[in-house]
């Protein structure tokens, strides 16, 4: 496994954040940690980062407890945080080179490092901007840049905290493009916070749902919904006038109503239940 947490807990003060949090991951995998403001996500990527000291729990992130990871361990991990607003004075290009050559030492035949810099400013579609200072970039672009950052040592783990934040819709389906490729082609194993259920549920091999500190659901798209068991909602119309019904059997339920009204039948939809649906109802649930 290259992510191992087990019965990870965490308190601020005397507040319980984190109760027996229990996930891994292999390589490869690309896991999505949804839940609701306040639920412990970050606190959980900061520990599995090595930024914040768990209070309890058995946690290994590459067979290395995070509270002791040296150099070596940090060189073969990748970060990109909810925001950081320094190097502004840098250029583009520069400040990737600059940040890559840490890498060099820690560079494998199978992992060449750091990612040349040419080649990752056209990853993150950010070849135009190379010679630009960085604080005169738009919050879209000084977000692939961080996405840049986070991978210029070709990290075999990147954690990624709502990385598409601000991101316009093609940079949005640019970056998925990228996460994947990662993911497939480079082995990279993926942790990512998102908002965004649409995404949750297009890049993640597997969705961990946390709420109020705990992981009240895991598994694929398909898993989740099938674990609540929504309703589809069929739509249609005769005679220019809709119609809706909520039924646990569309296929049936569209068979009858072909037989009984036959080619009158328009504007036929068939909606099953979506990520969002499952995920309200689970978080709803906890609450
Ligand atoms: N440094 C801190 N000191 C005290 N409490 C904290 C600290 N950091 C976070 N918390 C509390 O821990 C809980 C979990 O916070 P965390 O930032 O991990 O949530 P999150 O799921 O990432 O939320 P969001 O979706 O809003 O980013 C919250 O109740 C938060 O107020």
């Amino acid at each position: 496994m290259v992510l191992t947490v087990d019965g990870l807990r965490m308190r601020y003060g005397d507040r319980e954040v984190l109760h027996d949090v229990t996930f891994d991951a292999r390589p490869g995998e690309v896991l999505a940690l949804l839940g609701p403001n306040g639920a412990g996500k970050s606190t959980t990527i900061e520990i599995l980062e090595g930024f914040r000291l768990r209070s309890a729990g058995r946690v290994e992130v590459l067979g290395v407890d995070p509270a002791a990871g040296d150099e070596r361990w940090r060189s073969r991990i990748g970060i990109v945080l909810q925001s950081w607003r320094d190097h502004g004075n840098w250029r583009v290009g520069e400040l990737l080179h600059h940040l890559g050559a840490y890498y060099a030492p820690y560079s494998t035949s199978t992992a060449p490092r750091p990612w040349p810099t040419g080649e990752l400013l056209d990853a993150v579609g950010l070849s135009a901007y190379a010679g630009q200072k960085v604080k005169t970039l738009s919050g879209g672009q000084r977000r692939r840049l961080d996405v840049a950052i986070g991978i210029v040592g070709r990290p075999d783990v990147l954690f990624l905290d709502e990385p598409t934040t601000g991101f316009d819709p093609e940079a949005r389906s640019e970056f998925h493009e990228l996460v994947r490729g990662l993911a497939a082609d480079q082995g990279t194993t993926i942790l990512l916070t998102t908002h965004d259920l649409d995404e949750a549920s297009k890049l993640a091999h597997r969705i961990l749902v946390l709420a109020a500190g705990r992981i009240i659901a895991s598994g694929t798209t398909a898993q989740l919904t099938e674990l609540i068991a929504g309703e589809d909602e069929v739509r249609w119309s005769v005679d220019g006038q809709p119609f809706r019904k909520s039924t646990s059997d569309s296929t049936t339920f569209v068979r009858e109503l072909f037989a009984t009204y036959g080619d009158a039948v328009r504007e036929l939809e068939v909606r099953r239940a979506s990520l969002e649906d499952t995920y309200l109802t689970l978080v709803r649930e906890q609450a």
